[in-house]
């Protein structure tokens, strides 16, 4: 079969390589990075991220809120308490797979491509960062996330400011009478100890910042990250030619990979 693929003037060695190569660049040149911002109900999320989006390039966000099952599926105890803030309650392994296929091929989501940032000069080999903000208030206690994050944020919030925030908001269902003391803050506590306990590289972040300062303050980290992205990307340079393969590590490729024919 490879053989006959071979043979065929269509499939000639040729343009297998071109295939080749053209995927190596396409994979080389893309990277992705994942940024969690979790934290308590109404801390600012869905605000920051939202204004993260606005000034950072190529950036999207999948919101946690948009996988919540339905009403008749999440379950209710004795109290007569709909228990929506458990992971039980949510579609996991849909956001999973959501992240997962938007890492597998981010620049289908539509984002418009960043300017060139990291230039080979004479061969115009341009590094596309794509940038992922996963926002929503039960983001580290479930494992099969925990591999995918460059960076994670945790909002928090006192009580009583929690509290007051969440009384302004409606949700679908509306919170019953005594629901933020009897489930809301219980779970919210239960998650963040249980996160403090097993995770250490979390950004911790006081919600009760102004929306500016929190913004420059992530932003600014978010950069720093960006950075030691582009400063770790390596370059492979394909040639069946010994010495235009030597000139082109002389012009900034790092790795070479010599075809003998
Ligand atoms: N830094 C902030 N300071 C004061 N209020 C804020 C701040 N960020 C967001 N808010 C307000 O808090 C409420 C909840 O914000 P939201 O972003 O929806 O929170 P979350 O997505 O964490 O539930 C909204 O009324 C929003 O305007
Ligand atoms: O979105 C829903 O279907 C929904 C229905 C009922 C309640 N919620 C609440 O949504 C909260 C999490 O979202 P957020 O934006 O407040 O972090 C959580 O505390 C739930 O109690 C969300």
């Amino acid at each position: 079969m490879l053989l006959s693929l071979l043979l065929n003037e269509e499939f000639s060695l040729a343009t297998i390589f071109d295939r080749e190569k053209e995927e190596l660049r396409r994979k080389q040149t893309m990277k992705v990075l994942v940024i969690g911002l979790g934290g308590v109900t109404n801390g600012g999320k869905t605000t920051l991220a939202k204004k993260l989006k606005k000034v950072l390039p190529n950036c999207d966000i999948i919101s946690q809120d948009d996988f919540f099952k339905p009403e008749s599926e999440v379950e209710t105890d004795e109290r007569g308490f709909k228990l929506y803030d458990v992971l039980d309650a949510l579609y996991m392994d849909d956001m999973v797979k959501s992240i997962r296929n938007w890492m597998k091929n981010p620049a289908s989501s539509g984002v418009v491509t960043e300017e060139p940032q990291n230039t080979c000069d004479n061969l115009k080999n341009t590094v596309h960062v794509y940038i992922l903000i996963v926002e929503g208030f039960l983001l580290y206690n479930y494992e099969p996330l925990n591999e995918l994050w460059n960076r994670r944020y945790f909002l928090t919030l006192p009580y009583e400011e929690c509290k007051r925030r969440r009384s302004t908001r409606v949700y679908q269902p509306a919170d019953t009478p005594g629901y933020f003391d009897g489930h809301v803050w219980p779970m919210y506590l239960k998650y963040k100890n249980e996160l403090e306990e097993n995770a250490s590289n979390v950004v911790y972040l006081d919600g009760t910042k102004s929306q500016e300062e929190l913004l420059s303050c992530v932003y600014s980290d978010i950069i720093q990250e960006l950075k030691k992205l582009r400063e770790g990307i390596s370059y492979i340079f394909i040639s069946q030619n010994k010495n235009q393969a030597t000139d082109m590590k002389s012009q900034g490729w790092t790795s070479l990979i010599m075809i003998e024919m």
